[in-house]
């Protein structure tokens, strides 16, 4: 088996969650001390790791990025080596984007080129947002890529292929998170209680208007509520209710629209049910938009690939702090095709390994390309 699906696997039994990938650092950092150290340089970022290989004459420095962390999900694929943190699991591939990051790193560490490479392992990608601290620390302003890459798998699509496209690929996002305060009190007397299951609930079918009343038809939204807490048992009125969601769209100008509406719904809500709401708009991540003349250079190099299959992709409502990137660097994203039935974010994602080499071949000939070899 491959080398670097043996770190996918022991990768992927060990997600943790933003800022607190401790164990995964640590790992990061076994590995990267077994490799040749004479070009190489580390510095930690907090739970993250950036390494530089000083390239042999560089007139540049290429810059990868990959994302650490997993997420609050109890893995269901029954895999001998799924994850061994309860209620975590890398269900959106950052144990494929890790091992990946290494296999090139791997290769240049050996084989340096002429141009200095910068390789980011970044923190808290689902949440809260590692990337925009990033670019502002001093770390990393002293290492600052003149471009940047980064990929993401695609469980839509097969392993072999590699998908993308210039200018927006992934949306501005919002999390939202709405505390409903009330009065609670016996389920036989609900005139004398603010129920706020009940005024959630409206507030839940309410924001379904945002996008379908709201939002430029031409334009495009979600409004998502991914958990919605409330009530300590059945014959209670719930004093509290609490949801929890985000807010994604294809433009900033519809993103300050959709949050317009959510603070007017709210304010119905309060009125409605005499209750009081608090809201709090989270992190939110400025769009994936790829540079075009980058994009453009890195198309034609993957259409020329006899081992790849280039496909033209959509726009996505995924979001990505990687965007605070490319909004200061010119660089872009793109999709790696890893076949899996189960999609982003499915407690049974099953990514198909074959795509680990496929990547880790395909980017370190891109930055031979690139790095005046
Ligand atoms: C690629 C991907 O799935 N990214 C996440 C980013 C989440 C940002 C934030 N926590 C939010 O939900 O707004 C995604 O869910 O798209």
């Amino acid at each position: 088996m491959n080398h670097f699906v043996n770190i996918r696997r022991d990768l992927h039994q060990i997600p943790e969650l933003g800022f607190k990938e401790e164990k995964t650092q640590q790992y990061l950092l076994n590995y990267l001390h077994t490799l040749p150290q004479d070009r190489m340089e580390l510095k930690k970022w907090r739970t993250g790791i950036i390494v530089k290989i000083k390239g042999l004459n560089p007139s540049k420095t290429i810059g990868w990025r990959t994302d650490i962390d997993g997420l609050p999900i109890t893995e269901k694929t029954d895999l001998p080596f799924s994850s061994l943190h309860e209620g975590r699991m890398h269900a959106c591939g950052h144990d494929f984007h890790m091992s990946i990051a290494l296999g090139v790193v791997t290769y240049f560490a050996e084989n340096p080129i002429n141009d200095d490479l910068v390789f980011i392992f970044q923190p808290a990608e689902e949440g809260p947002g590692g990337a925009e601290p990033l670019m502002a620390s001093k770390e990393l302003k002293a290492w600052m890529p003149d471009e940047i890459y980064a990929l993401h798998i695609a469980p839509e699509h097969p392993a072999g292929t590699i998908a993308t496209k210039q200018g927006l690929l992934f949306a501005n996002t919002s999390e939202l998170f709405i505390d409903f305060k009330g009065k609670g009190g016996h389920a036989a007397y609900p005139h004398e209680t603010k129920d706020m299951v009940v005024a959630a609930s409206y507030f839940v079918t309410q924001l379904q208007s945002i996008v379908s009343r709201n939002v430029d038809p031409l334009d495009s939204a979600v409004v998502t509520i991914g958990k919605m807490t409330a009530g300590t048992v059945q014959n209670v009125i719930a004093d509290h209710a609490r949801l929890e969601g985000t807010i994604r769209t294809l433009s900033p100008e519809a993103m300050r629209k959709a949050k317009a509406r959510v603070q007017s719904l709210l304010k119905g809500i309060e009125a409605s049910f005499e209750c009081e709401a608090e809201i709090d708009n989270g992190s939110g991540y400025y769009q994936v938009f790829n540079d075009p003349e980058v994009t453009d250079r890195f198309i034609q190099f993957a259409k020329a690939q006899t081992d790849i299959q280039f496909i033209h992709s959509r726009e996505a409502m995924t979001g990505e702090d990687f965007g605070f990137m490319l909004k200061e660097i010119p660089g872009m994203m793109f999709w790696l095709g890893v076949g899996s039935e189960y999609g982003l974010h499915h407690a049974k994602l099953n990514p198909d390994e074959a795509a680990i080499e496929t990547a880790i071949s395909f980017i370190t000939r891109y930055f031979i390309a690139l790095g005046h070899k």
